[in-house]
Parts: C-alpha cells; sequence; structure tokens
C-alpha cells in the first residue's frame, strides 16, 4: 500500500530555494533512493548526474528526468550550482568521494556502509569537521543512508523500547536478533561480476547487508537511552544524551565464496552490549537454506518479546507482534506517518536530509538519519566482526 501510494504521488513544484543534488554514478539504487524521492518533495532537485560513460549518464538523466549531464564525478563535485551529492557507488569508494564532495563545500548523502572499514569512517569525520568548524554560519549535513531507520515504523519500535506505548513495553532489552538474507533468487540481480563480489570495492555480505549491524546497535543504544534517561538523565532532552560503547564480539562465523575467500556470503555473529544484553546478527548473499529472503528484528525483553518482519523495506510489506512475558499477545502494522501519508523509507530520509540542509542543523535523533559517529560506530562493528572471523578488513 505504502509503495502504490508512494508512486502514485504527484510530482511537486519546485521551491525556489530548492536543494540541487549531483548524482555520482548511473547507479541501480539512485532512482530509488535519490530521483524518486526527490521528484516529490518541493525542497529539492536532481540537478546534474555524472558517469563513468557519458552515454549511460545520458540514459539515466533522460529518463528521470536531470537537466545536467557531466563527463566525471569530479566536474559534478566543481559545479557552484549543487548543493548536495548523492554517492550511490561502491563500498570501497564511498570514503574517498564523501571526502572529496566535503571539501567541495558539498552536503552529502552517502549510501551504506559509510566507508570499507572504520579507519576510512574516521577520515570522513575528520574532513567534515575541519570544514564545518572553519564554516560556521554554513555547517554541512553528512549522513549515511540507512534509510530504515526514517521510516515511522522505526518511529513505533523505538517508542515501545521506550516504554511509551501502552501494552507494547519491551522493558529492559535482553536480547536482539538482527537477520537480513537475500534469497537464492538473487543470484540473477547479483552475479559474480556485482560489486557484492569485489573484495577490492569492499564486497561482502556484511558488509553489504550491514543493516543488522546497524539495527542492532540502534537497538541497545535506544535501550541505554531509557536506561539514562529513567536514571540520571530525567528530564534531559533525548538529542542531547550521546551514548558510546563498547561491544564484545562473542563468536563470528563467515562462510566465504568459493571463488574468493575473503567475501563471506552467509555471516553469523554474537554479540554483548556493556548493558549485558546479547545480540545475535545474521546476514547472507547467499545464505544457506534461504530461497525468497529473510529480514527480521526481533527484541526480546524483560517484560515481553518484540518481533518485526521486513523492518528494511517495511513500506512493501511488514508485521510487528509482541508478546508480553504475561503471555499477552498484540500485533499491528505502521504503514502511515503523523499526516496519515504511508511514503518509502526512502522518501522520509530524503525529507529529513532536505530537512536538515534547509534548517542548517541535522536533528539526528528524531529525523531517523544516520550521522557520522554512527557510522564510525557501525564500521568499527563491522571491523571487529571480520577480524574475528579471521578475515581481511576492507581495503
Ligand atoms: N539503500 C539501499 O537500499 C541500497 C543501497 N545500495 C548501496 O548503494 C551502492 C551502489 O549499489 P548498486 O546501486 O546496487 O550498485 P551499481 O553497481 O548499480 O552502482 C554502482 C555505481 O558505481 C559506479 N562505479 C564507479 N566505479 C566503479 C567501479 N570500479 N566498479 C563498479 N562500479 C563503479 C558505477 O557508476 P557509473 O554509472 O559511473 O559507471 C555504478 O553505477 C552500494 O554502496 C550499496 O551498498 C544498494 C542497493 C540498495
Ligand atoms: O536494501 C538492500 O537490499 C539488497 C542489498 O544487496 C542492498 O545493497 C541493500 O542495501
Amino acid at each position: 500500500m505504502g509503495l502504490v501510494q508512494s508512486v502514485l504521488a504527484t510530482a511537486k513544484p519546485k521551491d525556489a530555494n530548492a536543494i540541487r543534488f549531483g548524482i555520482l554514478g548511473a547507479a541501480n539504487i539512485a532512482p530509488m533512493a535519490c530521483t524518486g524521492p526527490l521528484k516529490h518533495l518541493s525542497g529539492g532537485v536532481a540537478h546534474a548526474i555524472a558517469a563513468r560513460d557519458r552515454t549511460k549518464a545520458q540514459a539515466f538523466a533522460k529518463r528521470h528526468g536531470i537537466p545536467n549531464v557531466f563527463d566525471t564525478y569530479e566536474a559534478v563535485l566543481a559545479d557552484p550550482d549543487i548543493d548536495a551529492i548523492f554517492i550511490p557507488l561502491p563500498n570501497g569508494l564511498h570514503a574517498e568521494w564523501a571526502i572529496k564532495a566535503i571539501k567541495a563545500g558539498k552536503h552529502v548523502l552517502c549510501e551504506k556502509p559509510i566507508s570499507s572499514n572504520a579507519a576510512q569512517a574516521k577520515e570522513i569525520k575528520s574532513a567534515l569537521d575541519a570544514y564545518n568548524s572553519s564554516h560556521p554560519q554554513a555547517p554541512l549535513v553528512f549522513s549515511e543512508a540507512f534509510h530504515w531507520k526514517c521510516h515511522p515504523l522505526a518511529k513505533y519500535i523505538e517508542s515501545c523500547l521506550l516504554g511509551n506505548v501502552e501494552g507494547w513495553d519491551v522493558g529492559t532489552v535482553e536480547d536482539v536478533k538482527s537477520n537480513l538474507c537475500l534469497g537464492s533468487w538473487m543470484g540473477v540481480v547479483f552475479p559474480e561480476s556485482d560489486i557484492r563480489y569485489n573484495f577490492q570495492l569492499a564486497g561482502g555480505s556484511l558488509m553489504d547487508l550491514a543493516y543488522v549491524v546497524s539495527m542492532s546497535r540502534w537497538v541497545n543504544e535506544v535501550d541505554a537511552v531509557r536506561q539514562l534517561m529513567e536514571n540520571e538523565a530525567k528530564g534531559k532532552e533525548l538529542e542531547t544524551v550521546h551514548v558510546e560503547y563498547q561491544q564484545r564480539i562473542l563468536a563470528a562465523t563467515f562462510p566465504v565464496w568459493e571463488k574468493d575467500d575473503r567475501i563471506d556470503v552467509d555471516s553469523t555473529a554474537t554479540l554483548r552490549y556493556p548493558s549485558g544484553s546479547t545480540a545475535t546478527i545474521h546476514c547472507g548473499l547467499n545464505t544457506d537454506g534461504v530461497r525468497l529472503g529473510d529480514a527480521s528484528l526481533r527484541i526480546k525483553g524483560s517484560r515481553g518479546t518484540l518481533s518485526v518482519f521486513n523492518p528494511v523495506l517495511p513500506f512493501l510489506y511488514h508485521t510487528v507482534t509482541f508478546e508480553g512475558t504475561d503471555g499477552k499477545q498484540l500485533s499491528t502494522t505502521v504503514y502511515t506517518d503523523k499526516e496519515g501519508k504511508a511514503q518509502t523509507t526512502y522518501f522520509y530520509q530524503m525529507k529529513a536530509f532536505l530537512d536538515a540542509v534547509q534548517s542548517k542543523k541535522a536533528n539526528f535523533h528524531s529525523s531517523g538519519l544516520t550521522c557520522i559517529e554512527d557510522g564510525i560506530m557501525n564500521m568499527k562493528v563491522v571491523d571487529a566482526l571480520y577480524e574475528n572471523a579471521g578475515m581481511p578488513l576492507r581495503p
């Protein structure tokens, strides 16, 4: 239902100060994550695109109504009319182009995962901090495109974790299972030549499906915030509570691709957060026994268990159930926002990004956008998991 409504929405006329986007690469994800949402938002417009092959960029521009085509990614960054850059490049090129875009004075929405490893993610932060401290009147917004967090469903889950939804109180989080496994039929969509199977471009299932890390960390962060709010931080604005913690990796088993043993294809790991909560993450490009695919989040707390099917693309279809320790069972769905509209996760993400750029302040907590610090922490977990599994960090 959400998708249908979003696709049928009328294209919006643009505001005079609409944020002009430049896109680096005619990537498959760009229509869904960038040009599509922009069509339906008055605050932003797709202004230019470059691809390694001009013909490809021209075809993309024609299909998606982009007025300008450049020959190189550098030329997009050099265009003074462009305010923001969307980076849908292979993972191994994210940090390099994010840093170049920041140095060129552009806001950045960068595809996930933010970089190949935590060291590169920190380099992005250094570039961002350096630019913003020398331009305090016009700071740049940078966000990693973990779109799932921007959907009303994520807000609902958060409210349950904070104990703010009557009857749906999870209590203290004890165990989290986050799962994202592509079905074997995806081999048709992602052949062996795909970026996901390329080590130099920072492929691997944990990299591609890092949502499982993002979800697991997010649940524990919200849980930590709840505990802080209940104790010393009572009465403080959520936005001012920043939680940094070190999780322990208990085990990581990463079966690898038979053609390159640096590429994980079916990754399982268990962690323990400082709160004592355990977590299991499971993701696979080619998961043993999974045909159609599986996306789920299961949060077991002291007062009950919240289970979500498809937290990543909930606008397509999802279920949410709660089973209290008292045996009470509830279920619901969350397709619509406060205005009663059902949009895609990508739409909400783009809307939040445009709002942040316009207001010169990203309210990362309430918007669901993923900030650079969060991106670094995600990559620290990714690195630690690869190390624990005896695999090399992505270059
Ligand atoms: N948010 C989401 O739901 C999704 C996010 N993603 C993320 O988006 C990114 C792109 O994924 P996807 O769109 O599937 O990938 P594609 O392969 O379709 O796009 C990657 C783009 O990178 C460019 N590129 C530049 N250098 C290289 C190179 N050396 N090898 C290959 N491509 C190169 C190509 O641009 P050019 O046109 O210039 O040739 C290509 O269009 C990834 O980081 C992925 O994790 C992917 C799918 C869903
Ligand atoms: O949402 C997604 O689903 C499929 C993946 O391969 C992709 O990169 C990811 O972002």
